[in-house]
C-alpha cells in the first residue's frame, strides 16, 4: 500500500519554483531517505506532506486524503525538525504527556528509557535546551510517538558525532519492532544509507531518482586510466563526474558495463572503481558551475 501518492506536485513562492510537477509514491513501511542540496526544496515537500502548508497545483494524498489542515493526517502522522516550538511555560515532561494524549501509539517505556539513557531533565523549559538537545528531545518524541508516519527533517542539527550514531541505531531497533512509514531528509546520506530502503533524491525541483539504496550502490562507475583511452569507453554516454590531471582522468558514468566489458576495459589498463551512494548524490546534485577551486584559479588568473 502506498502512504503518500504525490503527482504533478508544484510549490511556487511568487516567480520561484521550489517543486516543480514532481511526481512520486511512497510505501507503507519503508524508510526513505530524502536528499538533495541546500535550498532543493525538501523541507517544502515534508512540510506539504505534513499538511503545514498547501501546494500551488498538483495532486497529494497522505493516507489517502489531502494532508493540508487534515486532522487524520495530523493524528498518524509527526514531523520532526530544528523548527519546533512548545508553549513556553511547559517542560520536557508535560509536552511528552500531551503528546501521549494525543498520539495512540506513543510509548512511554521508550521515551522514559531514552530520556534517562541521554540524561535530560524532566524538569526543563525546551526552550532552555542547547541546539544538540533540542535535537534529542525531538528524536525522542518523534520514535516513542511511534506513527505510522513519521518525518524526521534533519533530525540531528547540533547532535555530536556519538548522539547521532545511538538515535540511527535506536531508529533502527524500533522501526525493526514497530515498523512504519519513515522519512528522514538528511545531508548525510554515508551516515544514513546503512537505515534506508529507498533513496528519494530531489534536483530542480523534480524526482530525479527514486530507487532501493542497494540499486544506488551499484548505480555508477569510476572509470580510471588514461584520457584518451577512457573517453573512447565513455562517448555517448552520460558522465556525471569527471575529474582530470595531466592524461589521466576519473570519469564516473552508469554502471552498465557487462561482463565482456569488463575484459576489455582491464586489457585496456581502465580501472574500475565503485562509486558510493553519497558521492552519486553529490554528482548527480553537482552545480553547473564547476567545482570549488574553479572559483580560486579565477581568481589566480585575474
Ligand atoms: N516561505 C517561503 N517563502 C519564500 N521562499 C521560500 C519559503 N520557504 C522556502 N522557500 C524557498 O524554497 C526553496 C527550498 O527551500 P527548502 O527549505 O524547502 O529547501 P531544503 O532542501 O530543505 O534546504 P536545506 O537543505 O538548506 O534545509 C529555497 O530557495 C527557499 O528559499
Amino acid at each position: 500500500m502506498n502512504v503518500i501518492n504525490c503527482t504533478d506536485l508544484t510549490k511556487t513562492y511568487g516567480r520561484h519554483t521550489v517543486l516543480d510537477h514532481m511526481s512520486f509514491t511512497i510505501q507503507e513501511n519503508k524508510i526513505t531517505g530524502l536528499i538533495g542540496r541546500n535550498g532543493a526544496g525538501k523541507t517544502t515537500l515534508l512540510n506539504i506532506i505534513s499538511g503545514f502548508i498547501h501546494e500551488t497545483s498538483g495532486h497529494i494524498e497522505v493516507f489517502s486524503e489531502a494532508p493540508f489542515n487534515n486532522l487524520f493526517v495530523s493524528a498518524n502522522s509527526i514531523h520532526i525538525d530544528d523548527q519546533m516550538t512548545f508553549p513556553p511555560s511547559m517542560n520536557l515532561a508535560e509536552i511528552l504527556k500531551e503528546a501521549e494524549s494525543f498520539y495512540g501509539n506513543f510509548n512511554s517505556e521508550l521515551a522514559d528509557g531514552l530520556f534517562n539513557y541521554f540524561s535530560l531533565n524532566p524538569k526543563q523549559l525546551h526552550n532552555n535546551l542547547s541546539k544538540g538537545m533540542k535535537s534529542t528531545f525531538n528524536m525522542i518524541l518523534g520514535l516513542a510517538s511511534r506513527c505510522a508516519l513519521t518525518i524526521f527533517d534533519e533530525p540531528t542539527t547540533g547532535m555530536d558525532a556519538a548522539v547521532r550514531k545511538d538515535f540511527y541505531r535506536a531508529l533502527l531497533k524500533d522501526y525493526i519492532a514497530f515498523p512504519r512509514t519513515i522519512i528522514i531528509s538528511s545531508h548525510h546520506l554515508n551516515e544514513i544509507e546503512d537505515l534506508l530502503e529507498d533513496v528519494l533524491l530531489i534536483k530542480d525541483g523534480k524526482a530525479h531518482l527514486h530507487l532501493p539504496i542497494s540499486e544506488l550502490k551499484e548505480w555508477a562507475v569510476g572509470l580510471q586510466g588514461k584520457k584518451s583511452t577512457v573517453a573512447g569507453w565513455t562517448h555517448g554516454r552520460e558522465i556525471i563526474y569527471k575529474q582530470e590531471s595531466e592524461n589521466r582522468t576519473f570519469t564516473v558514468v552508469r554502471n552498465n558495463f557487462n561482463e565482456s566489458d569488463k575484459q576489455s576495459l582491464k586489457l585496456d589498463d581502465i580501472e574500475l572503481k565503485s562509486v558510493s551512494s553519497s558521492d552519486v548524490c553529490v554528482y548527480l546534485t553537482g552545480s553547473d558551475k564547476g567545482g570549488i577551486d574553479d572559483v580560486f584559479n579565477r581568481i589566480e588568473s585575474i
